[in-house]
């Protein structure tokens, strides 16, 4: 497959993937952008997320709209230095409320528009949020970026057991696609108290290292329930450098970095 011309100025992609709904996948995605940000990278997120988007919600974008200029699709800007950039059909929909109920093809079209009719521009790093499992849409998009060489896929997981079982789903889809996994994260492990800010385990931790020992993929780090989280998703981009998670992904972050050696 050709590659798409509009990600010429694209450095590194990559895939944030869990096999279970609701895991975090999501907020893991926006704070991993938010942290590259910080150091200074132009970052774009690309929530294929056709069902359920919640990039524009959790950067506080809810209600901006795509712009068509002659180049194709303008992305909306997250930040006032435009080191942030987000695509998603949230942007699209008259009503944030509204569902998309489409089939297989019209959902594997509009994400090959989403990679071919947007101005990227050019970016340090392309963050793409999936949904859940092994939908069409995480199909359509591993296709898609084949030609375009992604890093890599950052799997998220929690520490429930469920949660788990579903990532070994998930590291068998990414083997099976040939698309490589630069790590996991194991997101709600622990809980940092809002009165001490000391963290606590509410369910057993450390299951997320041990399945990466099993799979030899690498273990990126852990994110602590930070019950400050969901007052910030109005306005994330501000309050994250500030957040006790900040420090947390400054780590995931390095290692990210660290992994993400697509040739250019
Ligand atoms: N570490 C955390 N601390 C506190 N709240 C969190 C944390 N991670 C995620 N959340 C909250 O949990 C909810 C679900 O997270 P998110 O939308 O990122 O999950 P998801 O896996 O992307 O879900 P979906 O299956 O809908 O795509 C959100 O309200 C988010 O703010
Ligand atoms: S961690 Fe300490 S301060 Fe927080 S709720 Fe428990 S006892 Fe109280």
């Amino acid at each position: 497959m050709q590659q798409p011309p509009q990600l010429d100025g694209v450095k590194h992609i990559i895939l944030v993937m869990s096999g279970k709904g609701g895991v975090g996948k999501s907020s893991v995605a926006t704070q991993l952008a938010l942290s590259l940000i910080a150091r200074n990278k132009t970052v774009g997120v690309l929530d294929i997320d056709l069902c359920g988007p919640s990039i524009p919600r959790m950067l506080g974008l809810d209600g901006k709209g795509v712009h068509q200029s002659s180049a194709g699709w303008v992305p909306v800007y997250a930040d006032e230095n435009k080191k942030l950039c987000c695509m998603s059909i949230g942007f699209m929909l008259e009503n944030k409320d509204d569902s998309v109920v489409w089939r297989g093809p019209k959902k594997t079209a509009m994400i090959r528009q989403f990679l071919t009719d947007t101005c990227w521009g050019e970016l340090d790093y392309l963050i793409v949020d999936t949904p859940p499992g092994t939908s069409d849409e995480n199909i359509s998009i591993v296709e898609h970026l084949k030609a375009y060489n992604p890093d890599g896929v950052v799997l998220v997981t929690t520490p429930q057991a469920v949660a788990l079982a579903d990532v070994r789903k998930q590291v068998s889809f990414c083997r099976q696609v040939g698309v490589p996994i630069l790590g996991l994260v194991e997101n709600m492990s622990g809980f940092i108290c809002p009165h001490c800010a000391e963290c606590n385990n509410l369910f057993s931790a450390g299951g997320g290292e041990a399945m990466s020992e099993e799979f030899a993929i690498n273990f990126l780090g852990r994110v602590p329930i930070d019950p400050t989280l969901t007052a910030m998703d109005t306005d994330l981009v501000k309050q994250f450098p500030t957040s006790s998670l900040f420090p947390v992904f400054e780590k995931i972050t390095d290692k990210v970095e660290e992994y993400a050696t697509r040739s250019q």
